[in-house]
């Protein structure tokens, strides 16, 4: 049996175990099946003289599943996202044609948060990636898109739990203490803040670890413990103390200072970040005059960066956490045209008795839903615009969004660089009748 892979999203399924494990096929690229032991064969030409093929940096590439394009020159991996999300919207009856994607000066390094998982090897507990579409840790300490200075601190981690006999925790057997570890950089300020989670609310010596941290490298500015008193497949849980420093990191874009807590949302790759924000705030075009609603607005960097443009904002979040550092931003940069409200963005939108000029929404990788979309074509704002990380569920709530409005700008940005990932901004405005 012969297989073709013929599109971008159609790569995560063309990965076939063979032993020595293949990675995905790029769109075009034909694999050869041996279809009694389900092996690929592979296909010397196609695979090694690939011009667009490289030989990935990263030494677990093939086991691990955080990044799907190190093997894949950077240029293609652009050309490839570009057309993905042209072809999507092509597929959805929209004759736009895309913007260039928007592309990045580091491709590698760029994360600013590393979450990493702890287990027991050869009796030290060791910290590392997921093996793909697993939960078995590969201990490894280099990623190549973490940032570099977040790779260091969690090398000293690996050796402080060790030196503190701090056991990794094991889930067959429920014991040891150590689940993850979450690191956490601000861009501006260049600190971090490092976060242990733990089985149970044990963690010997957390202030003397903490400490040691902090002598080696100074820019951990603070650590936090977050505590699982039950079974989960979540990294953050409610529970937290704080061991070292304030519990928060300070971040900021333009001149706006943001306090991050260790579950809020915040976008990961700093410098791409600030373009995506730019080019959503150009595409709005919005006066003085305008009221601006901002939902899923997460700890408010959108919200505030557009206080400084509208007459106001009201933003919408429903974590918690997210909002509590949402208002305490509002307070720390002085700005007063903006209520921030904890809400479910279904609930506000349907109850809102305030005219809005332009909608902002930034919803998570599901999408959003009929009940908030059929809110907004309530609501009328004259132009929206949808900034989403999975181009597949924002343009299927653009379907529903149709009728009422027209499709202005879609604009790719390479957030994820070496990932399947991308993100897309969307302008819409209303039809005119
Ligand atoms: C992709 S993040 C965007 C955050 C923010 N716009 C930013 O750029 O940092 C999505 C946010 O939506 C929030 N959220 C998810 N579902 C929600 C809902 N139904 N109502 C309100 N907020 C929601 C999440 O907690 C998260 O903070």
């Amino acid at each position: 049996m012969k297989i073709k892979c013929i599109r971008l999203e159609e790569m995560k399924d063309s990965i076939i175990e063979d032993g020595s494990r293949f990675k995905y096929l790029l769109p075009d690229e034909i694999a050869e099946i041996d279809d009694q032991n389900n092996r690929i064969i592979k296909d010397k030409d196609v695979y090694e003289n690939s011009e667009f093929r490289k030989k990935p940096v990263c030494p677990i590439f093939y086991e691990c599943g955080g990044c799907d394009f190190l093997h894949i020159d950077y240029q293609h991996q652009l050309d490839m996202k570009q057309a993905y999300v042209q072809n999507l919207f092509e597929e959805h009856g929209y004759s736009n044609v895309v913007n260039p994607i928007i592309k990045s000066d580091r491709p590698l390094h760029y994360r600013h948060k590393a979450v990493l998982s702890a287990k027991t090897n050869k009796q030290k507990l060791r910290l590392g990636l997921y093996r793909e579409h697993t939960r078995e840790v590969l201990p490894f300490l280099g990623c190549f898109i973490h940032d570099r200075d977040a790779n260091n601190v969690l090398k000293t981690i690996e050796i402080l739990m060790n030196k503190y006999k701090i056991g990794a925790y094991d889930l067959k057997s429920n014991t040891g203490i150590l689940k993850h570890v979450l690191i956490r950089k601000s861009y501006d300020r260049n600190e971090m803040m490092v976060v242990f989670v733990t089985n149970g609310n044990l963690l010997p010596n957390a202030k003397k670890i903490s400490q040691e941290l902090v002598k080696k490298h100074s820019q951990v500015v603070t650590t936090v413990q977050n505590i699982h008193y039950k079974s989960t497949h979540l990294v953050l849980l409610d529970d937290e103390k704080v061991v070292y420093g304030p519990g928060y990191l300070i971040d900021k874009i333009d001149d706006l200072s943001f306090r991050l807590s260790a579950k809020s949302f915040y976008q990961i790759n700093p410098e791409q970040m600030f373009k995506l924000y730019k080019k959503a705030i150009e595409m709005a075009d919005i006066s003085d005059k305008d009221v601006v609603l901002d939902t899923y607005s997460g700890i408010g960097t959108l919200s505030l960066l557009l206080s400084k443009v509208a007459k106001k904002v009201i933003a919408v979040e429903v974590n918690r956490d997210a909002h509590i550092d949402a208002v305490n931003n509002k307070r720390y940069n002085q700005i007063s045209n903006v209520d921030f409200i904890c809400d479910d963005v279904s609930n506000t939108i349907k109850t809102l008795d305030t005219h809005i000029d332009v909608l902002f929404m930034d919803p998570t990788r599901d999408g959003s839903t009929k009940d908030f979309l059929d809110a907004v074509l309530e609501l009328k704002p004259k132009k929206i615009i949808y900034i989403s990380c999975e181009p597949k569920t924002q343009v299927r709530d653009l379907d529903l969004l149709k009728e009422v409005y027209d499709i202005i700008e879609i604009q790719p940005v390479d957030m994820f660089s070496q990932t399947i990932h991308v993100e897309s901004v969307v302008s819409l405005v209303i039809k005119q009748i």
